[in-house]
């Protein structure tokens, strides 16, 4: 039982020695699990057990005393009842194959990568489903910059899955006076917005830098909003998972902040800086970066329209000048607002019979 008097598992573990992964086996510490973590790097792994620090990716954040970190990998996770898997999208499958061999069918598995595999569109999740034998698989998703989370600053996140042990245990693992964890049923459509919101972060990124206003910035995010719920509908996904944490929570605090790592790459390459100058500057893992190509390319394969993520993508990959970016979407056919209450189709069809009207008043 956990301070609250709810069952938490006891034994955690964390894949990932980065900001992220940190934050979180910090937070499970904290609760009084015993909290093992996984990296590559062996000082940085020293570091976090000797000193409770991670001055790479954390600095001037001071970690739980008890938690351990450590290069080998079963020794984390040999009886962990939990796993956090925070691993960047284009490293996840390799991970969790290296994993393999000390995953069980009663683990609980939550991946907290906010990307899309190249080669197969999947999700991380479906990875872990495709390369597991856990019965208890979820995501976490929500506004979780961090930094600001390991600092302590209050804010809330989702734990996905259509599996109810794996939330409860995941919201009695990392709930606490700054972080509560609210439950959907809704893996696929969380996770693709988690994905999803970083393309637009870059996009709001690179209009800050060219001096757009609040305006331009608060149309393009509630415009990212329609582009993202669209085409997860498009992908069988329900449109209302969007409408919280997962979806413009994220969204908001990722194309507001500076914190954020993909609107940081977006103000750089709205202030003229090369793309590969941006992500080399960086130094972590900015999502979106590969994440727009990949979904402009399923658009254009399927038919959906998304004028920001493509204009996005001509900017990042065909070198069409940042401030092009949103013309696309400023000149296309008129459309309607919510696409869910006045179908775009149904606006457009509005102009159609307005021109026709207009055309047989002339003759
Ligand atoms: N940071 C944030 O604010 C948030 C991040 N996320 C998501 O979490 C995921 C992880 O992000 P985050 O922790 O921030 O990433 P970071 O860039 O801070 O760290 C990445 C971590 O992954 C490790 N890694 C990379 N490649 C490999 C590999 N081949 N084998 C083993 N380890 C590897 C890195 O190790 P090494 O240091 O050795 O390179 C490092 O420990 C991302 O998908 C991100 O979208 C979600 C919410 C918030
Ligand atoms: O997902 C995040 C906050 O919820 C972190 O965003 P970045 O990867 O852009 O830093």
């Amino acid at each position: 039982m956990n301070e609250e008097g709810r069952p938490a598992p006891g034994r955690i573990a964390v894949l990932g020695g980065g900001s992220f992964g940190t934050a979180l086996a910090s937070i499970a510490a904290t609760k009084g699990a015993r909290v093992r973590q996984w990296m590559r790097d062996a000082a940085l792994a020293d570091e976090i057990t000797a000193r409770h620090h991670n001055s790479r990716y954390l600095p001037d954040i001071e970690l739980h005393e008890s938690l351990r970190a450590s290069t080998c990998m079963q020794w984390v996770l040999e009886d962990a009842e939990l796993v956090l898997i925070a691993i960047p999208s284009g490293h996840f499958r390799t991970v969790v194959r290296q994993a393999r061999p000390w995953l069980k069918a009663d683990q609980v598995l939550l991946s907290t990568t906010k990307g899309i595999e190249e080669s197969t569109f999947s999700l991380m999740s479906e990875i872990l489903v495709e390369e597991t034998p856990s019965r208890h698989i979820g995501v976490l998703s929500g506004p979780n910059l961090a930094s600001e989370l390991a600092a302590r600053h209050v804010t809330a996140t989702v734990v996905a899955s259509d599996d109810g042990y794996t939330r409860a245990a995941a919201q009695a693992s990392l709930s606490c006076d700054y972080f509560r964890v609210y439950a959907s049923n809704d893996r696929y459509g969380a996770e693709l917005g988690g994905a999803l919101k970083n393309i637009y972060a870059i996009g709001v990124g690179m209009a800050a830098a060219m001096g757009m206003g609040a305006n331009t910035k608060s149309m393009l995010i509630t415009r990212a909003l329609a582009e993202m719920s669209r085409f997860a509908v498009n992908l069988g996904a329900s449109p209302l998972t969007f409408l919280g944490l997962a979806g413009v929570g994220d969204l908001i605090v990722t194309c507001s902040s500076e914190l954020s790592r993909n609107y940081r790459i977006g103000f750089a390459v709205g202030q003229g800086v090369a793309l590969e100058d941006a992500v080399a500057s960086l130094g972590q893992v900015a999502e979106g970066v590969n994440t727009v190509r990949l979904v402009h390319e399923r658009a254009e394969r399927e038919g959906i329209y998304m004028p920001l993520a493509s204009g996005l993508y001509h900017v990042l990959f065909n070198g069409v000048p940042p401030s092009e970016m949103g013309l696309s979407l400023m000149r296309s056919e008129h459309s309607s607002d919510v696409e869910f209450t006045l179908s775009r189709q149904d606006a457009q069809r509005d102009h159609h019979t307005l021109s026709k009207t207009n055309q047989e008043s002339r003759s």
